[in-house]
């Protein structure tokens, strides 16, 4: 395992001040690059750009080494935040497995990477922060606040610069997996689930687009805020700037807040319906499918036992149909409290890759991914989070995403298989799975609004029904 490496050292110096909102695309355009955004229904919506520390693991341990690195960090620090949701935190994620960044498009990305922002817009219930953060041995307050002071002129209540650019359009396309691949990897992990060898795997597939103009970062993080507000909406920029990983992806993998957890299952899919009442009828087939509730219930079940050993109680809700703009998902909401004050990581380490995304048992089930797809997965499927210096953290799973250069974007969408799965079925289930970023990359459909403002709520186009 390579160390995990910190370009800076403590102390840390933040200041925050309360700000007018700026426009989005003119914010995320004004700030240094690597850039960070992350939003979840339940967090403050971050804007980040440049970096006070930048944190790097790769191997088997890079959790491990990511959070002495982060402990390292935040041992010391002059912080004056203004408010909770603007104190220090590294934002980033991990590899899916080691080695999984070996090929195009994830060589810029480490397979672990975490960066504390030089400087953070935070929009949070209480108003909109701007935070600078400086890190190291020539770290010092009087600096920090003469750059804050210049960042407050350069982005407080800066206007959009014109109006939202269009989507860029596509030329081509390519798929890493043919369909007669595709029935042909899915009948041989079949297999593998008749013989009692595998009893889930989820496998995936990329599809790479070649587009007609330059990819929009900023107009296409807007256009997701606006179609998945109750998703978790991520985008990670490696040092290189270069390229850009994204998404908004509707599955958490793990939150802690002292010592209470959150997490979901999130598995078994269904489509979108003409109407609502087609909507509403696919949802009910969906709770009562059989093979559906399976491939749902392992998932469920599994979360709950890796959480145990960490618990001193978890709780399950009911299992209800998360419906999103283009599928419908079994949904399992889970709680735990904790048996002792844990970091963040240590569960992450512990879930990921649940079942969702990875398989049954975990390690076959790699194995018939490495042998099976034609692909690095990279950061796809893979835990996107913040760490903070309490070791709390919000981590989501970075489905429904995308690495994308100025002319190229690669897709990536998977898909859990159980005994009974039909490979054209879940050729199909893929096609809905790419969606999402598929529909922001083709070319311009009527009825696009100009820039909203840092944090505007959208127009609500996700709900949560039960049985
Ligand atoms: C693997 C993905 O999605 C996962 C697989 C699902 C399924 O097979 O039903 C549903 C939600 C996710 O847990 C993906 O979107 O790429």
């Amino acid at each position: 395992m390579e160390p995990a490496r910190s370009t800076s050292s403590p102390p840390l110096v933040s200041r925050t001040t309360a700000v007018d909102p700026p426009a989005f695309a003119a914010a995320f355009d004004a700030l240094p690059t690597p850039r960070t955004v992350w939003s979840a229904p339940d967090d403050a919506l971050v804007l980040a750009g440049g970096a006070a520390a930048t944190l790097t693991a790769s191997g088997p341990d890079r959790f491990a080494a990511i959070r002495a690195a982060t402990d390292d960090l935040f041992e010391s620090g002059d912080v004056h935040a203004g408010t909770e949701a603007a104190r220090p935190r590294v934002f980033g994620g991990f590899a899916f497995h080691e080695g999984a960044c070996a090929g195009d498009p994830w060589e810029p990305f480490p397979e672990a990477r975490f960066v504390l922002p030089r400087v953070q817009l935070t929009v949070a219930d209480n108003g909109t922060w701007l935070t600078v953060t400086d890190a190291g041995s020539d770290a010092s307050p009087a600096a920090v606040e003469r750059r804050l002071d210049r960042e407050v002129d350069r982005l407080s209540g800066r206007a959009a610069d014109g109006p939202r650019p269009p989507r860029p359009g596509i030329r081509g396309k390519r798929r890493t997996t043919s369909r007669a691949a595709w029935r042909e990897s899915v009948t041989a992990a079949l297999d593998r689930i008749g013989e009692g060898e595998l009893r889930k795997v989820v496998l995936a597939q990329a599809l790479e687009a070649d587009l007609e103009s330059e990819f929009p970062r900023a107009a296409t993080l807007e256009r997701l805020a606006g179609k998945y507000p109750d998703c978790h909406r991520y985008c990670f920029e490696p040092d290189d700037g270069g390229g850009v990983f994204f998404g908004a992806t509707p599955e958490r993998l793990v939150s802690l807040r002292g010592r209470t957890v959150e997490t979901d299952a999130l598995a078994g899919t269904t489509g979108r319906g003409e109407t609502p009442a087609e909507d509403e009828w696919l949802a009910e087939e969906l709770l009562a499918d059989a093979k559906n509730v399976h491939e749902h219930e392992l998932v469920a079940e599994t979360v709950r036992e890796q959480l145990e050993p960490y618990a001193a109680s978890i709780s399950a809700g009911e299992r209800r149909v998360r419906r999103l703009a283009t599928v419908q998902h079994l949904h399992t909401p889970i709680t735990a409290e904790l048996d002792a004050d844990r970091h963040v990581l240590e569960l992450v380490e512990a879930l990921h890759p649940t079942p969702a995304v990875g398989g049954l048992p975990p390690d076959r089930a790699l194995e018939t991914i490495h042998e099976t797809e034609p692909f690095d997965r990279g950061w796809y499927a893979a835990p996107v989070g913040w760490i903070d210096a309490a070791g709390n953290g919000a981590f989501a799973v970075a489905i429904r995403s995308a690495v994308a250069t100025p002319d190229r974007a690669t897709l990536f969408a998977g898909v859990g298989l159980v005994g009974d799965s039909d490979p054209d079925r879940e050729w199909d289930e893929i096609q809905l799975k790419y969606r999402p970023i598929l529909d922001e990359l083709e070319g311009e459909t009527a009825g696009d609004s100009d820039g909203a403002g840092v944090g505007e709520p959208a127009e609500n186009a996700g709900s949560e029904r039960g049985d």
